[in-house]
């Protein structure tokens, strides 16, 4: 199967349920699941089987939109449609796509004051497929702002998986790299295989290597190793809530990789829509970072326990580069240098 034809979340209306493909089978399995309750898309955002922060949010948009088509009484419409909102948005704290895709639908909803509740469900409807338009559209915008700053040729090292299966369609990080692929940039990628929970072992390296890119798969422990032997010319990942001062949210172990970068003088690039600038959060220090199962570090990915019972563990699903070690802040909307606020509210400024 192309990787693009990979299908992270959609809307089915006819079978009343959220599509999306099951990131944790990947890359073994790829098997699509329908949603079809708020339990059961709580579930598959807390579990990763959707993941990403567009693509949480859209798949949140998707969500709500298809559940509340289920509700016919207009006075229930409103009360159910705050229910279903808040118990999607306990999901996972960290993304905050998916808190600004659940207002967007809300502001549409807020609009339709009165109407009946056909009215309202083509609301949610419409709103929801706007979101994943305008992400898609981004993603692509990235790609042509990213690849601007890259030369052919050059080593990349990437963290995580900030590609197509993190997003609507084509993704933020890898975004450049695939343009750059179409172009004949010929990049060579090293991709950090992120413990706990592998994303760049499962996703990245599948991505790449379903799209032909040259990728190398490295534990995290080695991408100090691969910078120093100048392998890498440029490091580029995504981000899950950008801080007004830049500060930068991303997978667990982000901010080491910033400061590697730092160290060996190589530009560190955050790629992510305008959607994930978060203005009301000042600085990291605001950004709540999600603590995940234990097991997640201990047992989820091993046939054998790799620590002792009862150990303590500590397993945040992210940390913060702070934004002096961020080179640029790239978006939709063009690139930001620091200080990064000043840009911020002008492109937050202009809808
Ligand atoms: C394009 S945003 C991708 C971003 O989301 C990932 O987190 P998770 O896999 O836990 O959803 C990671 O931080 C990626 O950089």
């Amino acid at each position: 199967m192309d990787l693009f034809t990979i299908v992270t979340a959609r809307a089915d209306y006819e079978l009343g349920a959220l599509v999306i493909i099951d990131q944790t089978q990947l890359p073994e399995r790829e098997v699509y699941l329908a949603l079809k309750t708020p339990e059961e898309i709580w579930e598959a955002i807390y579990l990763l089987k959707v993941r990403g922060a567009p693509a949480i949010g859209v798949a949140a948009a998707y969500g709500i939109s298809v559940c509340m088509q289920k509700v016919d009484e207009v006075d229930d419409f409103y009360r159910e449609f705050a229910r279903v909102k808040n118990y999607l948005a306990s999901s996972r704290p960290t993304a905050v796509n998916l808190f600004t895709a659940l207002e967007r639908m809300e502001v549409a909803l807020l609009k339709c004051q009165g109407a009946g509740v056909e009215v309202l469900k083509q609301v949610l409807r419409e709103e929801a497929e706007a979101i994943r338009k305008e992400d898609a559209a981004a993603c692509r915008k990235i790609g042509e702002h990213g690849l601007s700053l890259l030369k052919p040729g050059m080593g990349l090292l990437t963290h995580c998986n900030a590609g197509h299966l993190a997003v609507s369609e084509y993704g933020t990080a890898l975004a450049p790299i695939y343009l750059g692929q179409e172009q004949g940039f010929g990049f060579s990628v090293f991709a950090d295989e992120t413990r706990p929970l592998l994303q760049g072992a499962r996703l990245t390296a599948f991505e790449l290597q379903k799209a032909g890119v040259d990728v190398t798969l490295i534990c995290d422990n080695m991408a100090s190793s691969v910078m120093k032997q100048g392998w890498v010319q440029a490091v580029l990942v995504g981000c899950d809530r950008v801080a007004a001062n830049g500060d930068t949210a991303n997978k667990i172990g982000t901010s080491g990789v910033a400061v590697l970068a730092k160290y060996y003088g190589i530009p560190f690039y955050v790629l992510g829509p305008t959607s994930t600038i978060d203005m009301d959060c000042p600085t990291g220090k605001e950004i709540k970072i999600e603590e995940r199962d234990p097991a997640e570090v201990t047992e989820k990915w091993y046939a054998r326990r790799i620590a002792p019972e009862g150990i303590h563990v500590y397993n945040p699903a992210f940390d913060v580069t702070p934004a002096e070690l961020i080179t640029a802040i790239i978006t939709e909307k063009g690139i930001a240098y620091p200080p990064f606020s000043d840009t911020f509210r002008g492109w937050k400024e202009c809808k």
